[in-house]
């Protein structure tokens, strides 16, 4: 029997998922963030099994052949991948498993999952994303440029989820982060009790 929630956050890159669920993971011990699979170049700071699984192109193709993720997807010309091994694991133990992933992996893992509650992190402007990205510090300007260019185009799919965020004001959505991930919980406890059967996806070996 499975216990665990899974929760999918996304974003357009510079939206400020990885420091709302930074702030979330450092006040609720019960939630553990998967570790996903990158080709992209650690950024400075970056820590090969902390921020990512740092792989090159031939190794993540490997991987996505042999069937090791759960959900992957190419996000601004890398690739990104959960490992289904990891992610199943930590389930059956019984953890509730968060991941940060883009719209695509969203997509796959609800397929696999419905039961998944999925949160769509909203900017407050298009200028404000840019002005964060650049601020971070962290990306060339030609790829902020093409981030800036993509979330448009990724932010059609905020209906697709079942709570939406605007990181506005940073301590208001870390709120409303904490409250969609309670209210989740109590549906999940009154679901679980109730239909025992529904919960089958990851009870299978
Ligand atoms: N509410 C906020 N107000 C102002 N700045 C913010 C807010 N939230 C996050 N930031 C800043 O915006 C920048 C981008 O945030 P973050 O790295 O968390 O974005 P992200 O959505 O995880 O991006 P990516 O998908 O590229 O990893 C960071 O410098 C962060 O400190
Ligand atoms: N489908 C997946 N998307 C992922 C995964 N890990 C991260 N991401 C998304 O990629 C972009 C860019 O991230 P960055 O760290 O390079 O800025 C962002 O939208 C992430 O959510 C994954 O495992 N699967």
């Amino acid at each position: 029997m499975i216990a665990g929630t899974l929760f999918i956050v996304a974003a357009p890159s510079g939206a400020g998922k990885t420091t709302l669920v930074g702030r979330l993971m450092a006040e609720d011990p019960h939630v553990q963030h998967s570790i996903s699979y990158t080709t992209r170049a650690p950024r400075a700071g970056e820590q090969n099994g902390r921020e990512y699984h740092f792989i090159d192109v031939q190794q993540f193709l490997a991987m996505r052949e042999r069937g090791e993720f759960a959900e992957w997807a190419e996000v601004h010309d890398n690739f990104y991948g959960t490992s289904r091994v990891w992610l199943e694991q930590r389930m059956k133990e019984g953890c509730d498993m968060l991941l940060e992933i883009d719209w695509q992996g969203a997509q796959q893992m609800r397929r696999q999952l419905p039961e998944a509650v999925s949160i769509f992190i909203l900017p407050p402007s298009i200028a404000e994303l840019e002005r964060r990205l650049r601020k971070r510090g962290s990306d060339s300007e030609d790829v902020i440029a093409r981030r800036v260019a993509g979330a448009l185009g990724e932010m059609r799919h905020v209906h697709e989820f079942d709570f939406v965020i605007i990181n506005n004001d940073l301590d208001v959505a870390l709120g409303e982060l904490k409250a969609a991930v309670r209210a989740s919980r109590l549906r999940f406890a009154r679901q679980r009790a109730r239909h025992p059967d529904v919960f089958r996806f990851l009870d299978q070996d």
